[in-house]
């Protein structure tokens, strides 16, 4: 069954992504720990959502929910992707219909070739979507077009995932995955972190250069200069498991200049 058939068939304008009262919990050493707490999400196609929020407010929770990952528990809500219920589909369906996840912490694979790996990736998704395989000379010529768009070495491919890699370098390797996946929503979970000043622009312009009606990203960051070069449609304040403001790119100077403060007594 190939998913984006289905999904590109029920899909209408506004039902992207809809996210809806979540409410997700992890085992917290044998006790229930409630941390996403009833959020409510939308990201049209072709947008670029930033979300904000203090340390612990649950950023990298929702990522890791709308990605799949299974230690948490959702207790209540949906998620609704591409017209689908995207909370129902296992983490390789989600990443067929188009769902890619930058990790904050990105995984080292010791023993893992990273260009082998890309391209099990990539084919994966491929072979899902009904699209052709990419054969071995086919993936290199697209991978190198990516790491001279990202200014990396092609060293990088013939080493073990992450494995050594500074953080910067993890970071772009993140975003070279995501360019070769093609994804028709990008969660990004501070990506800028660990990258110089010159890193950051390249990451952006990775992103940025994605953009268009079937793109969109949901970048979750601290710092208001990633957003002066990937300029989202819409800003997000995320504190204590929900989203309690959201504005357009406004919102992330007045955070810069004043702090969480106002938003979270307003929310109180
Ligand atoms: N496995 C776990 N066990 C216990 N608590 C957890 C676990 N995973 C996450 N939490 C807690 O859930 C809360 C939200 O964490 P999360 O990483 O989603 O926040 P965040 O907004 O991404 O934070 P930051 O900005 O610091 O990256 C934190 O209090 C965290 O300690």
């Amino acid at each position: 069954m190939i998913l984006n058939d289905i999904a590109d068939r029920n899909m209408t304008m506004t039902d992207f992504l809809t996210v809806t009262n979540l409410r997700a919990r992890i085992d917290d050493n044998g006790t229930p720990k409630e941390i996403l707490r009833g959020l409510d999400l939308e990201i049209p196609p072709g947008e670029v959502h930033a979300i904000m929020g203090p340390n612990g407010s649950g950023k990298s929770t929702l990522s890791y929910v709308l990605s799949g990952r299974e230690e948490y528990e959702v207790t209540e809500g949906s998620v609704r992707f591409k017209g689908q219920d995207l909370l129902a589909l296992e983490p390789d369906e989600r990443a067929a219909l188009g769902v890619f996840l930058a990790f904050q912490a990105p995984v080292e694979l010791p023993g893992v070739n990273n260009a082998n790996f890309l391209r099990t990736a990539v084919n994966a998704v491929r072979r899902a979507r009904g699209e052709a395989e990419l054969d071995a000379v086919g993936f290199l010529k697209a991978v190198r077009a990516e790491t001279k768009r990202l200014h990396m070495s092609d060293e990088m491919l013939k080493r073990q995932v992450n494995v050594g890699f500074s953080g910067g370098e993890k970071k772009r390797n993140e975003v070279l995955q995501m360019r070769m996946l093609a994804p028709s929503l990008a969660i990004l979970d501070e990506t800028d972190s660990g990258l110089d000043i010159d890193a950051l622009r390249i990451v952006a312009d990775g992103v940025n250069s994605l953009r268009g009606p079937d793109f969109s990203a949901l970048v979750i960051t601290h710092h208001q200069r990633l957003l002066d070069y990937i300029h989202p449609d819409r800003v997000h304040v995320m504190a204590q498991g929900r989203i309690i403001h959201s504005g357009g790119p406004e919102v992330a100077h007045e955070l810069e200049a004043k702090g969480y403060a106002r938003y979270l007594q307003a929310a109180a």
